[in-house]
């Protein structure tokens, strides 16, 4: 079995924790409350400058220039094409651009940025996968529930079920599995674990959004 059929296995308990979570089934069904889907994108775009930041460490540490080409690109996806529909929903909602950041949010970067700094390069692409993965089975997901006429979230669901996210995932799945068999079976488990632990922090980010968080003080 490929390690990433592996790891989503692994995964799979919480991401089907997530597609029952209110935030999905409520952007579903075009109910999500306006500023709960205003704070998620005020956050998101604070991931999202993290996340490019996280890609483009490990496009400096990878052994391949097929690798350093993919994750920089990667990186360039994350800033560029992601903040092009932040930038239409902030005008729309009246956003401000820098809310200031979230716990969750502030630690699943963190957990990515040391991840893609200072763990074993293969176990650091194991880290990020999720952020691809689980927003395209999430993206999927929701296009097979009965769709909602004149839904204010449409733009965002078509970006994670779209093709063009799809292919980049499919990219992100397979070089992990290159650099995964040539691994030892510790530090496949190691990146399984990194792939598991993002994967959590995909449903707290979601959570953390529906409950508006903030510091406790
Ligand atoms: C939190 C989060 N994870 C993944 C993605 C998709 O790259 C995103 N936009 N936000």
């Amino acid at each position: 079995m490929s390690w990433s059929n592996t790891a989503w296995q692994a995964g799979n308990n919480t991401y089907q924790q997530i597609t029952k979570m209110p935030f999905i089934q409520e952007l579903v069904a075009g109910t999500l409350p306006q500023n709960k889907f205003a704070f998620y994108l005020g956050q998101d775009s604070l991931y999202l400058t993290q996340f490019g930041k996280a890609l483009s460490l490990i496009a400096g540490r990878s052994l391949h220039a097929e690798q350093v080409l993919a994750f920089a690109q990667f990186a360039e996806g994350a800033i560029v094409v992601e903040r092009a529909l932040h930038a239409s929903y902030f005008r729309k909602y009246n956003l401000s651009d820098t809310p200031a950041i979230s716990p969750v949010c502030q630690h699943y970067t963190n957990y990515l940025l040391s991840q893609a700094a200072l763990a074993q390069v293969e176990v650091a692409m194991a880290a990020v996968l999720p952020c691809f993965w689980i927003y395209k089975a999430v993206g999927d997901y929701i296009y097979q529930q009965p769709q909602v006429a004149n839904n204010p979230y449409q733009e965002w669901i078509n970006t994670y079920a779209g093709e063009e996210f799809g292919a980049i995932v499919q990219r992100a799945i397979m070089l992990c599995d290159e650099v995964a068999a040539t691994c030892t079976p510790n530090q496949q488990q190691a990146m399984t674990t990194a792939f598991v632990t993002a994967t959590k922090l995909e449903w707290m980010f979601w959570d953390s959004a529906y409950r508006l968080e903030a510091w406790p003080v």
